[in-house]
């Protein structure tokens, strides 16, 4: 333990994480969870703006997706577990208290172990709540507006231990926790957009001695704050502890992370402290969960993060297919293929994007030509990864024309752009013809559309109208004859073989 202490400190730090559960509908109401762009107040039904008579009915949806969280966390799942009310009046709490799982939450004691933190982190529980709504606050009118539409959202809360001992182990945790989140289909994680969000205690001792006392700094939503206040924290009780002379302690306080100014700031301390009157809702019943039914949960599980990457490393691998590769395609902010009460999710994750795409063709270029030219048009078009706009079908039309060498490569780029602009149910190549990108070659022979001679021709006229290029690609800057080839196939209008005329090129240069 002795290498993470920090002048002679032992840091201590637990995290409680809130992560918004992926399901159309609310936790307790029938009402459409919202995304940010949903105009406000039209993703609400009567119960989550608390109006009289309205009763909860809990989604079960967002209970399997949560029990796959707490089985994928090793956790012991409760077979009864109960709801209670947490109150503190807020604008952002119509009902006046929160229903959460206090007393009796539906898992704990779990585990979460990544190779890169080396032990396993403890995770003490796992309870269902509400998300709040929002509220937006004018300080000048005195006046706050209210948006009910993330009002009753499911939440999960996952708490640890205090068993982080680096803000670099608290990075790799909330890290690792989206990844497996978003495998497991759970919920997108995104910290930006407020779907995964981290409450953080911190505390410091010297080794043997008992833990400090914790402060806690609320609503992180991103790995790079949640690094900074960890720093700022330890720095900050340290410089109390330290004072010479002084027998100053640290005070139990909530606080806040503040970006401007690079530290956390209090909100309030132990003596503030809501009290929340925890007491069971008595309009829900206890929470049963049947053994058969958390084993049906725990068949109907997708793989885990690590199980998907050995996998494909150990098929992949072979064919060239790099783990930074493998990487790529998994940190995409993905939907997984769930299905869920007999309706299969049409979109699917760009791993299995990629292994469908790859079946029967050489793995090592689908990659290449997924991420460096799907991914590449993509995010220069501003669109996340998404496998609607261009299926599985097409993509795997799009690889057959370029192996077949009925389309050059700089046609299909042109082609696929196309296809993002202004996506369409046509075949590819009816596409391509559409678009007259198809090289006039006979389909059969599969030979390029203009002949040897003339190709060899047309190089050997590359190489007088380019000496600058042509004398960079002699000093050895071979990745210059790109811009040669891009010469020659304006000449032959995208006609040329790519690599024929690589070979022709290369051929002439050297000789
Ligand atoms: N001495 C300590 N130093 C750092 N972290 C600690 C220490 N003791 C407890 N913790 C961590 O503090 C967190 C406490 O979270 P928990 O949800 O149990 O209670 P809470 O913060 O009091 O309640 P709330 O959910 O209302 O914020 C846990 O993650 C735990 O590991
Ligand atoms: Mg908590
Ligand atoms: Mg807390």
């Amino acid at each position: 333990m002795s290498r993470w202490l920090v002048d002679g400190w032992q840091v201590v730090i637990g995290i409680e994480t809130h992560v918004q559960i992926k399901s159309s509908q609310k936790l307790f109401s029938r009402a459409l969870t919202s995304a940010l762009n949903h105009p406000p107040n039209t993703r609400c039904n009567a119960f989550d703006a608390a109006f009289p008579g309205t009763l909860p009915r809990l989604n079960r949806k967002c209970l399997d997706l949560a029990l796959r969280a707490a089985l994928a966390l090793d956790c012991s799942v409760n077979q009864c577990s109960s709801f209670d009310r947490k109150h503190y009046f807020y604008s952002d709490q119509p009902a006046g208290y929160q229903i959460t799982q206090h007393y009796s939450p539906f898992a704990v004691n779990g585990r979460f172990t990544s190779p890169n933190i080396g032990f396993p982190i403890r995770i003490k529980q796992i309870q269902l709540e509400q998300d709040t709504a929002k509220s937006i606050t004018n300080t000048r009118t005195r006046t706050a507006l209210i948006d009910l539409n993330r009002a009753g959202t499911g939440l999960l809360e996952i708490v640890t231990e205090p068993d982080f001992r680096t803000p670099e182990q608290a990075a790799e945790y909330v890290r690792s926790l989206q990844e497996l989140l978003r495998a497991l289909g759970v919920s997108d994680g995104n910290m930006e957009a407020g779907s995964l969000r981290c409450d953080v205690n911190i505390s410091i001792n010297r080794p043997g001695e008992p833990p400090g006392t914790r402060c806690e700094v609320k609503n992180i939503n991103s790995v790079k704050f949640m690094v900074a206040a960890i720093e700022y924290e330890i720095r900050r009780q340290q410089s109390i502890l330290e004072t010479p002379g002084s027998t100053q302690r640290v005070s139990q306080e909530t606080r806040r992370f503040d970006p401007d100014s690079w530290r956390t700031i209090k909100m309030r301390s132990k003596e503030d402290a809501p009290d929340y009157r925890y007491m069971p809702d008595p309009n829900l019943g206890v929470l049963v969960l049947s053994e058969k039914h958390v084993e049906a949960v725990r068949r109907a599980m997708p793989p885990l993060p690590a199980s998907t990457r050995l996998r494909l490393l150990r098929t992949y691998s072979s064919s060239g297919v790099t783990e930074n590769n493998i990487d790529v395609l998994m940190n995409l902010d993905v939907v997984r293929d769930i299905t869920y009460d007999g309706a299969t999710d049409s979109v699917i994750g760009a791993v299995a994007y990629f292994e469908l795409c790859a079946e029967g063709r050489d793995p090592k270029s689908v990659m290449n030509w997924i991420i460096h030219n799907f991914l590449g048009q993509l995010s220069a078009l501003g669109k996340p990864f998404s496998s609607k706009y261009i299926t599985v079908a097409q993509m795997g039309q799009l690889l057959d024309l370029i192996i077949t060498k009925q389309m050059t490569r700089p046609s299909a780029k042109l082609l696929l752009k196309q296809m993002l602009v202004s996506p369409s149910d046509l075949a590819v190549k009816q596409l391509a013809e559409n678009m007259d990108l198809l090289s006039t070659v006979d389909e059969h022979s599969k030979r390029s559309s203009i002949d040897d001679d003339s190709l060899r021709d047309v190089c050997m006229r590359s190489i007088d109208a380019l000496p600058a290029e042509v004398a960079a690609i002699r000093a050895g800057k071979e990745k210059v004859i790109n811009i040669v080839i891009g010469w020659i196939m304006r000449q032959t209008k995208g006609k040329a073989d790519v690599d024929r005329a690589k070979d022709i090129l290369k051929e002439l240069l050297h000789q």
